[in-house]
C-alpha cells in the first residue's frame, strides 16, 4: 500500500467492529468494520447525503445507542461508562453551537467543564480559562474570545465549535463537517491544525467531509460509507476510485493519481 505521511510513534490503534446504529428501530448504520486506523492519523469519512456518517460519529461519541465494538488499543469505547468515554473522545457535531449570548471564551470553558476531560499534554496551562485561551490561540481565533456566539458568522461559530472539542484534549477526535462553512484560509488552518495535533498528541481523528479533494489532500485513510455500509477503506488512491464514485455517489468521474500518492477527482457527469 502506498502510504502518505503517517507519523511513526506512540499512540493506539483504533478499530471498529460490527458497529450498527439507528433510530426508533430503523437501522441506519449496518455492521461497520473499519480499521485498523493508525495512531496519529486522520481518517476521512465520506459518502453521499444520508449515508449514515453523522449517525456513526454520534454512536462512537456516545450521543446515541450503538452496537458493536470500537477498540482503542485494548479498550472498548462502546463498553465504557459515559464518564470514561468522555475522557477519551471529543465530538464536534454538525449542528453549530446555539446562538446564545455566551462569549466564545465562556463557551469553550463550558465545554471543558461539561464532563471529565482528557489529560492535557505537558506544558498546557493549568487553569480552565488559560487552557481555553491556548486553544483559541492555536486556531487563530483569539480575537473572537469575548464576542458573544450570537454575533458570530456561521464560519466563526464553526471555529468556536472546533475549539470546544479540542479543549477537551481527547485521544479520539470526531469532527462532523468541520470545514463546511469556512473560507479557504480557515479550511487550511483547521485541517493543518488537526493534522499537527494528531501528530503531536498521537490522536485518532475521524472527520466527516463532503469535499473529496479536501479529504484526499489531508486524510491518511479514507472510509467510504454508502447506505450505512462501508464500501471502501484505504489510502486515498485505494478508496477513491471511478468504480466507487459510480456505485456510491452515482457519478461518472475521472480519478487522477498524483506522484505523492494522493488523487484528484473530476466529476464528468451523472452515472
Ligand atoms: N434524529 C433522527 N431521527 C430519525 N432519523 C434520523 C435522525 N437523524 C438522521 N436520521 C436518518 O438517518 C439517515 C442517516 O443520516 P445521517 O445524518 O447519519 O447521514 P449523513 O451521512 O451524515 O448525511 P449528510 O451528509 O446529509 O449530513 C438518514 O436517512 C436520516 O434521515
Amino acid at each position: 500500500m502506498r502510504d502518505i505521511g503517517i507519523f511513526d510513534g506512540a499512540g493506539e490503534i483504533l478499530a471498529l467492529d460490527g458497529i450498527s446504529a439507528g433510530y426508533r428501530r430503523r437501522p441506519v448504520v449496518h455492521d461497520v468494520r473499519l480499521g485498523p486506523l493508525p495512531p496519529a492519523s486522520i481518517t476521512a469519512l465520506v459518502g453521499p447525503n444520508g449515508a449514515g456518517k453523522s449517525t456513526l460519529l454520534k454512536g462512537l461519541a456516545g450521543a446515541m445507542p450503538v452496537r458493536g465494538r470500537a477498540m482503542l488499543g485494548s479498550r472498548d469505547l462502546i463498553a465504557m461508562t459515559p464518564r470514561d468515554r468522555a475522557r477519551l473522545v471529543a465530538h464536534m457535531p454538525q449542528a453549530l453551537p446555539d446562538r446564545v449570548a455566551l462569549t466564545v471564551l465562556d463557551a469553550v470553558i463550558g465545554a471543558l467543564r461539561a464532563g471529565p476531560a482528557g489529560d492535557p499534554p505537558p506544558g498546557t496551562p493549568k487553569g480552565d480559562a488559560e487552557r481555553a485561551v491556548a486553544v483559541l490561540d492555536r486556531l487563530g481565533i483569539t480575537a473572537l474570545a469575548l464576542q458573544p456566539l450570537d454575533t458570530l458568522s456561521g464560519g466563526q461559530r464553526q471555529m468556536a465549535a472546533l475549539a470546544q472539542a479540542l479543549v477537551r484534549d481527547p485521544r479520539v477526535l470526531l469532527l462532523d463537517e468541520p470545514t463546511s462553512a469556512l473560507d479557504l484560509r480557515h479550511q487550511y488552518r483547521v485541517m493543518a491544525t488537526v493534522r499537527d495535533l494528531a501528530r503531536e498528541r498521537a490522536l485518532q481523528v475521524i472527520v466527516v467531509l463532503h469535499d473529496l479533494d479536501l479529504a484526499c489532500r489531508w486524510a491518511h485513510r479514507i472510509a467510504v460509507l454508502g447506505q450505512g455500509r462501508l464500501h471502501a477503506f484505504g489510502t486515498p488512491a485505494e478508496a477513491v476510485t471511478p468504480r466507487i464514485l459510480h456505485d456510491v455517489w452515482g457519478v461518472a468521474a475521472r480519478v487522477d493519481a498524483r506522484d505523492d500518492g494522493r488523487v484528484r477527482v473530476e466529476v464528468e457527469g451523472l452515472a
